[in-house]
C-alpha cells in the first residue's frame, strides 16, 4: 500500500516504522519545510494519507486529500470546530475520511468502559466525576482529544453534569478536565468518581507511541478500498 504521510514528528516517524514493518511504502513525508510537496500526491500514485500534523494543518491537509481522491484519516486533535465542514465536502465528493482522537485499541476498549462505569454510577449522586489526562510538555492542545471523547462518554449519561470544563475545579455541575503537562508522558487518562468514603477510578497508561501508530496503520489498511465517513467503532465492529 503506498501511504501519504502528512505531518512527520513523532507520530508520523512511529507510524513509518510501524508501516514498513508491515510492507508498506511511505510515498511522501510532509511537515512544514516541504508544505508543497503535497500537490505531488493523487488518487493514482496513494492509496491512502495518514495524517498526525498540528491543529492549524489538519483541515488543509484533509480537504487537500478529499478533494484529490485520496482516502484519509487523521488523528490530529484541537481542529475539530472544522471537522463538520470536512464531513460536508467528504459526502458532496463522495470520498472517505476517518478520524479518532486516539488510534489506541487499548483507548478504544477503555472508551467503551468509561460509558459502562458512566451508566451504573447514574443512580449514585453521592460520587462525583471528574478526568485527569496527562501528556508529554510538547503537546500544543488542551485538554487532549481523548479527554474530550471520554467527557462526552461521560455527559451522555451523567445527569448530574451539564458540560465540560478544563481547569483543575468547577461547579458541581460541571465536569472538570485536568490536563497536566510532564516530560515524555505519552498518554495517561484518568476518570475518578470520589465520593465521602470511597473512590473509583479506571485509568489508561499509553507506555510509549506504538499503540497509536499501529491502530492508525490497521485502520489504513482496513480503510483504503471502503468509501464515506467513517470511525473507531466502525473499524472496532464496537
Ligand atoms: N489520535 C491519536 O491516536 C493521536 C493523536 N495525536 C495527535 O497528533 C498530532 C501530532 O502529534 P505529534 O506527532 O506528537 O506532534 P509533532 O509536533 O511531533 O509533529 C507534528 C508535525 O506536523 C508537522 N506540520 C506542521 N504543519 C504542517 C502542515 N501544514 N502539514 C503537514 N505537516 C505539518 C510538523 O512539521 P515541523 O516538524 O516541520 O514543524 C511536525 O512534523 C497532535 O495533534 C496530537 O495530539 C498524537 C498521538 C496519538
Ligand atoms: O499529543 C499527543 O501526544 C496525544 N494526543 C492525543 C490526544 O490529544 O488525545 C492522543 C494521545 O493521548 C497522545
Amino acid at each position: 500500500m503506498n501511504i501519504l504521510l502528512l505531518g512527520y514528528g513523532k507520530m508520523g516517524r512511529a507510524i513509518e516504522a510501524i508501516a514498513i514493518e508491515r510492507g508498506h511504502n511511505i510515498v511522501g513525508k510532509i511537515n512544514e519545510n516541504n508544505l508543497n510537496d503535497i500537490k505531488k500526491h493523487n488518487s493514482t500514485n496513494t492509496d491512502v494519507a495518514i495524517e498526525f500534523s498540528q491543529p492549524d494543518a489538519a483541515f488543509d491537509n484533509i480537504k487537500y486529500c478529499i478533494d484529490n481522491g485520496i482516502p484519509a484519516l487523521s488523528g490530529t486533535t484541537g481542529w475539530l470546530d472544522k471537522k463538520a465542514n470536512i464531513e460536508t465536502l467528504c459526502k458532496q465528493k463522495e470520498g472517505t475520511f476517518f478520524y479518532a482522537s486516539n488510534y489506541s485499541i487499548g483507548v478504544n476498549l477503555f472508551f467503551k468502559l468509561n460509558e459502562q462505569l458512566a451508566t451504573l454510577m447514574k443512580a449514585f449522586d453521592e460520587y462525583n466525576v471528574d478526568i485527569e489526562e496527562i501528556h508529554h510538555t510538547e503537546k500544543k492542545d488542551a485538554p487532549s482529544g481523548t479527554a474530550i471523547t471520554l467527557a462526552e462518554g461521560i455527559l451522555k449519561h451523567a445527569t448530574g453534569k451539564k458540560q465540560w470544563i478544563n481547569k483543575p475545579y468547577g461547579s458541581k455541575e460541571d465536569l472538570v478536565i485536568n490536563s497536566i503537562r510532564e516530560d515524555k508522558v505519552p498518554g495517561t487518562h484518568t476518570i475518578k468518581y470520589s465520593s465521602a468514603v470511597d473512590d473509583i477510578e479506571i485509568k489508561h497508561t499509553a507506555h510509549s507511541r506504538e499503540g497509536f501508530a499501529k491502530g492508525a496503520v490497521m485502520v489504513a489498511e482496513w480503510l483504503k478500498d471502503k468509501k464515506g465517513i467513517l470511525d473507531m467503532k466502525d473499524f472496532l465492529k464496537l
